[in-house]
């Protein structure tokens, strides 16, 4: 949790006055948005992105990208639709200066790449920057070469002195506090001298889709990676160094986005189509499917999208969220209005995600009436008949969007600074209204 009470716009979340029947276009992902920013800037020839997300954790992306000497230039797409970013990889250069916000993609993606730039590269951020898990990514960029001031800190601020190129080759290191690490060393990989070998000694590895996606994404620009799954060692990841392809790539829409809108339609026993949803993905969100119906929907995956449906009824869940961390704090919103109780498990690290998110949520959902309790890796939400007030978001966007879905079915709810939303998605409240306006 963070700074608090500081007067900030509160913002009235809209109460439902019937079922939800509505359309929702979602922008794109920001996962895949900042992994293809940052392949693009690392290959060897220009590359496309269309329909990125445009929002702060991406823009940041791009901002970082710029000032180490990548051009991004926005524009509209080849064939005259959609906005595009195309991707010049003119150089890595420092001096540079790194804005982070409180991005997790920027903060361990870049310092990698940072050390690839040829001078200093001095990256800072938001307060929470400085408290969120980098040692990973840190200690590690030491043993494969890098130099790094950061003052003893093992987290943010911190200068990278980039050299011009790694050496790179096997590291090892405890990723358990976040996937980042991991991806963050992976991504960069192909670049270094000898290529990376990650080797994941902690007890426990959270949101593994999220480094899933960077394996796949790193093998569509022609990276060449060995990872346990494809009948490697557990816990272990190669890959060889090379030349990365410039690729033009459309970016999915980002499903944990959708993740309040689906469950609009479960709160209100409404519809909503979601419209894009890829028939394959490695993102998280895709999990929804299979969490929201068990909490009462039902779906179908057409080629058009995904439509979701809600019965009416809503259902409480004992899932282990590990592999699908950023989910729960909508799961949660759900679970307080559910007709029995839910365990969300496997989700300890989300002390250390924007705001301590299990802090957060006990203590907002109860303000209104509601029955939480923080466990050692999760929440134990029993329901209650809640009541209005204020839900404080703590700089945290799935706040801010768990606490409308919550405004949904409670009068009075009113959602402090809803514009935090803008990390990921800065059109949320006009989204929200339309979806009930529709
Ligand atoms: O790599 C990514 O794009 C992400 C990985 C996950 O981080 P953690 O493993 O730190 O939870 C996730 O929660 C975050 O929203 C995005
Ligand atoms: C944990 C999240 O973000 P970040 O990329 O900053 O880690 C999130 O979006 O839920």
């Amino acid at each position: 949790m963070a700074p608090q009470d500081a007067p900030t716009a509160l913002w009235p979340a809209p109460v439902a006055s019937g079922a939800v029947d509505a359309t929702v276009h979602v922008p794109g992902s920001k996962s895949v948005t900042n992994r293809a920013l940052v392949l693009a800037a690392l290959a060897s020839e220009p590359g496309w992105l269309r329909r990125p997300l445009r929002s702060r954790d991406t823009l940041l992306m791009a901002g970082a990208l710029r000032a180490m000497g990548v051009d991004i230039v926005e524009g509209v797409g080849p064939d005259g639709t959609g906005e595009t970013w195309r991707v010049l990889p003119t150089g890595l250069h420092g001096p540079a200066t790194v804005d982070v916000g409180n991005a997790g993609t920027v903060m361990r993606f870049l310092p990698p790449v940072a050390a690839l730039a040829d001078g200093p590269v001095r990256f800072d951020g938001d307060p929470r920057s400085y408290e969120r898990p980098l040692h990973g990514v840190i200690d590690a960029l030491r043993v494969l070469g890098a130099r790094i001031d950061d003052d003893g800190r093992d987290a943010l601020p911190l200068t990278v002195h980039g050299g011009g190129a790694l050496d790179g080759g096997p590291v090892e290191i405890d990723a358990s506090s976040s996937s980042q690490f991991v991806s963050a060393l992976l991504l960069s990989g192909p670049r270094f001298n000898q290529g990376v070998e990650v080797r994941h000694t902690g007890s426990s590895l959270p949101s593994l889709p999220h480094i899933r996606m960077t394996v796949d994404m790193l093998r569509a620009v022609g990276a060449q990676v060995d990872t346990p799954e494809a009948g490697g060692e557990p816990n272990v990841w190669r890959v060889t160094p090379g030349a990365l392809l410039g690729r033009d790539l459309v970016i999915e829409p980002d499903l944990s986005n959708a993740q309040p809108f689906l469950a609009a339609a479960l709160v209100t026993g409404g519809k909503v189509v979601i419209p894009d949803w890829p028939a394959r993905t490695t993102q998280p969100g895709d999990k929804l499917r299979e969490i929201f119906t068990e909490m009462g929907g039902s779906c179908e995956l057409t080629e058009y999208g995904l439509e979701f449906t809600g019965s009416g009824a809503v259902h409480g869940i004992d899932v282990d969220l590990g592999e699908v961390g950023e989910l729960t704090p909508g799961i949660a919103a759900v679970a307080a209005l559910a007709d029995s109780p839910s365990t969300l498990r496997g989700v300890a690290h989300l002390r250390l995600h924007e705001t301590d998110r299990l802090a957060a949520l006990t203590k907002e959902i109860n303000e209104l009436g509601g029955d939480v309790t923080e466990t050692a890796d999760g929440l134990h939400i029993r329901p209650r008949r809640l009541h209005g007030g204020i839900f404080h978001t703590y700089e945290d966007h799935r706040m801010a969007t768990a606490g409308a879905i919550i405004g949904l079915a409670v009068e009075g709810v009113q959602i402090e600074n809803v514009a935090t939303t803008a990390k990921t998605l800065p059109d949320f409240p006009d989204m929200w209204t339309g979806m009930l306006g529709a």
